[in-house]
């Protein structure tokens, strides 16, 4: 126990933790052996040689394997060993001995007492244990060492030996300081050590229509209906869950005593000036007011820059609200209704002071009622962790939960996107991030699953052996208007396919999931992704858009644009062929094609079969088989449907063969009014739904996937082909398909 140095646990140990990642140190480690193995000094390292052989990883699991760390980091040659004498390469550092550090977080507990210092014990008195090796316990409990060391020992069984080795255990240093610095060390947020389960307090006791998506909650993703309130959520919750309050006009009331204590949700709109705010999240907003989705209580807060009084908000914003055509009765009175619960609050996003105020503001509305709170961060990303770490710390629900919805784009390149991610988390739990692809929201995405998994006849249908490839298919009639200066940093490839088309196909390919759990169906969305190869410059084309002249009315070039660069380079539309290396889809080309200032708005999903062998008609299909061939198009927009091409005979004496398609037209078959996908993704962000919203490990696998292509294309300085306003797109997409033996659906001219 000598080795248990006071420094190693105490503030030192907290640097270590703080830096950067939060992670241990081992985590940034190499994940193959090193030359330093414990094997050297372990005494019963050529007993479990055997084993060591089959280890899951390759590499014998007592070697150092110094992967075994937090977060593994796969680059293995400029790391260094820290030594008596300075910092020793790894490579040259055979002779630097490991030590072992165990902490046993929750020491003062029963199955520590029980079970986790009996079996270290047990390892140490068999000689398991590495030579140098240190045990902590860590608990909130106050107690020195040898209290520590009195209580486990009380469970230790070999007696005599007990009072010989235990001696290893010298005080002050599993003391209460060595607690403290481990406890700011990991900067978890304290609710990160909160039961997750759901409270007695459920906003289904106010939510009006949560009869209605009963179904789906009983398999919401954390195994609980998702609008029950998880107070985990909140951003600074209270660790114990018998000491927290609610604020009720009679002043606080235990939790546990609160049943009747309702809930009240507050809405803040990070960035209410803005594009995307009046566009839709105000207008997806009303729609579920409109619609009674949303609680009985609840307030939505605008903040910005911008000064504006409450009633300037509202003018603003009372212009973009629409009515659902189908039930426009009373619209009015109900406009009025929700405006009264709309306030504005101006603040710099950077400052907490100005937060702080909007706190205020908020516990006003707040008052008597247990509060959750959701920003919606519609702003620009360079501002998404100044107005996190405010908001965090200034305005975060005191007990209720608190969730952030983060806007795109979520980085340009695999390395900003994983530091924006670790800076947000320095302030959130990853339950609180709630990533949104809007795409995601649209109902024909959203019925990608239930097509394939609740049709016998599709998903048999689903894998290499009858599809010949999928397409995913996205234009828009027109150019980036007004948003040239976003859009000109990122290019088409990261605005429309890293996210929304990469999401729709994870979801088109990925293996059937356990169950619709959010996690579950997550969990295989990124297996899918990291199957895929990454994106090879040969696989892709990109163009740009110049200005062209139509029936007397001209069309500006993308270079047009006053707030795009002059000469820029940067592709408004990209085609590309990508792969999964699995074996459901060995060798089918996924072809993805998405453009600005086409000649159409259009989102759809194209699935190509293969020939029917031998068929016996094919003569009267001539020598175009393709012709022939069976598609299922999924239109996402306009006019969601879903279409299957078939072959099929024309009425009459003769044998004739038409084309012909079976036709699921939604609003044909739906008379209503198709929520937007916005208006989804909010209700399930109020909920606690997070089947829809990018978990960072999808994130990560996207941007693995796309990084490589875009710097290339950056380095080389790749001109894009020149395609007019309004046309199809470049020639060099066709030749592309070609390569893969595929030809575009949206082109064949079948489609109406
Ligand atoms: N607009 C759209 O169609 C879509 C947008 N998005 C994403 O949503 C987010 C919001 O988009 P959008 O509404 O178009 O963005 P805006 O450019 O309109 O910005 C929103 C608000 O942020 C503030 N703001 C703008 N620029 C800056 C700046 N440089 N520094 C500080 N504050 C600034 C302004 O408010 P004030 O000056 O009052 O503070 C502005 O009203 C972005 O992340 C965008 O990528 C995603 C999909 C579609
Ligand atoms: O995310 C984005 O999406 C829009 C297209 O969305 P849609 O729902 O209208 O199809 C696109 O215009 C924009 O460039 C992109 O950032």
């Amino acid at each position: 126990m000598a080795r248990c140095v006071s420094s190693h646990c105490s503030s030192s140990s907290t640097l270590s933790f703080n830096n950067a990642t939060n992670l241990p140190r081992t985590s940034l480690l190499p994940s193959r052996p090193t030359a330093i193995s414990e094997s050297l000094t372990h005494p019963k390292t050529h007993l479990r040689l055997q084993f060591q052989l089959k280890s899951s990883n390759g590499y014998p699991p007592n070697a150092v394997s110094l992967q075994d760390g937090l977060a593994g980091n796969s680059a293995s040659n400029d790391r260094f060993v820290e030594t008596k004498t300075g910092q020793v390469p790894i490579s040259q550092s055979e002779n630097v001995e490991s030590t072992l550090s165990i902490t046993v977080v929750g020491a003062s507990g029963d199955l520590a007492k029980k079970k986790i210092f009996p079996a270290l014990f047990a390892l140490y008195y068999e000689d398991w244990l590495p030579e140098h090796f240190q045990i902590f316990g860590y608990a909130r409990s106050k107690m020195t060492d040898e209290e520590l060391r009195n209580l486990i020992s009380r469970t230790l069984t070999f007696e005599l030996i007990k009072s010989l080795k235990m001696a290893r255990c010298v005080s002050s240093h599993c003391s209460s300081s060595s607690t403290l610095s481990f406890n700011n060390a990991t900067n978890l947020p304290r609710t990160s050590l909160l039961p997750s389960r759901p409270t007695a307090i459920s906003e289904s006791l106010t939510h009006p229509k949560t009869h209605l998506r009963l179904q789906f909650q009983l398999k919401s993703s954390n195994g609980y209906p998702p609008n029950a309130v998880f107070l985990q959520d909140g951003l600074a919750g209270n660790s114990a869950s018998n000491d927290r309050f609610v604020e009720t006009k009679t002043g606080q009331v235990p939790i546990s005593q609160s049943e009747n204590v309702e809930s009240t949700l507050s809405i803040t709109v990070v960035g209410a000036s803005g594009d995307l705010a009046k566009k839709k999240i105000f207008p997806a907003l009303f729609a579920l007011y409109y619609e009674d989705w949303l609680p009985e209580h609840f307030q939505i807060f605008g903040y910005a820059r911008s000064k504006m009084t409450d009633e300037e908000l509202r003018n603003l914003i009372s212009r973009t609200l629409t009515c659902r055509i189908d039930k426009s009765e009373n619209c009015g009175d109900k406009m009025e209704r929700f405006l009264q619960r709309c306030f504005y609050h101006s603040g710099l996003y950077d400052s907490e002071e100005n937060f702080g105020e909007l706190d205020q503001k908020l516990k006003e509305k707040e008052i008597g009622r247990q509060p959750n709170r959701l920003f919606y961060l519609s702003i620009p990303p360079n501002i998404f962790v100044d107005v996190v770490r405010c908001a965090s710390r200034r305005a975060s629900s005191e007990n209720g939960w608190t969730r952030v919805i983060v806007e795109k784009p979520f980085g340009r390149d695999a390395q900003s996107s994983g530091e924006l991610t670790r800076c947000l988390k320095q302030y959130l739990t990853e339950d609180q991030i709630f990533r949104i692809d809007h795409y995601l929201g649209k109902e024909l995405v959203e019925n990608l699953s239930v097509l394939r998994f609740s049709n016998l006849v599709f998903e048999p249908l689903w894998c290499r052996n009858y599809i010949r490839n999928v397409q995913l298919i996205f234009s828009e009639d027109f150019g980036t208007e007004g948003r040239g200066g976003y859009f000109d940093n990122y290019g088409i490839i990261r605005d429309i396919m890293q996210n929304h088309l990469l999401q729709i196909l994870a979801l088109f390919a990925m293996e059937t999931p356990v169950t619709l759990d959010g996690e579950d169906i997550r969990n295989e969305k990124v297996k899918v992704l990291r199957s895929m190869r990454p994106v090879k410059l040969e696989n892709v084309v990109v163009g740009q858009y110049k200005g062209h002249s139509k029936g007397g009315k001209s069309y500006p070039a993308y270079r047009d644009d006053p707030t795009v660069p002059k000469g820029s380079i940067t592709p408004t539309f990209a085609a590309a062929a990508l792969f999964i290396d699995n074996a459901r889809w060995d060798g089918v080309p996924f072809l993805m094609k998405a453009g600005k200032a086409l000649h159409t708005r259009r989102a759809e999903i194209r699935v190509q079969f293969r020939h029917v062998p031998g068929n016996l008609y094919s003569r009267n299909f001539g020598t175009d088989l393709d012709k022939a061939t069976n598609e299922l198009v999924l239109r996402v927009q306009p006019d969601e449907a879903i279409y299957l091409k078939i072959n099929n005979k024309v009425p009459g004496l003769g044998m004739r063969l038409d084309r012909s398609d079976l036709n699921l037209l939604y609003k044909s078959r739906y008379p209503i009014e198709i929520p937007d996908a916005y208006e989804r993704l909010l209700l399930d962000a109020i909920e606690g739904e997070r089947r829809l919203f990018i978990r960072s490990d999808e994130l990560d696998a996207a941007w693995a996937l796309f990084t490589p292509v875009l710097r290339e294309l950056e380095e080389k300085n790749i001109s894009p082909e020149l395609y007019p306003y309004g046309s199809r797109g470049p020639v060099g997409a066709h030749y592309l398909a070609a390569n893969h033996n595929v030809r575009w659906g949206d082109l064949s001219g079948e489609d109406s």
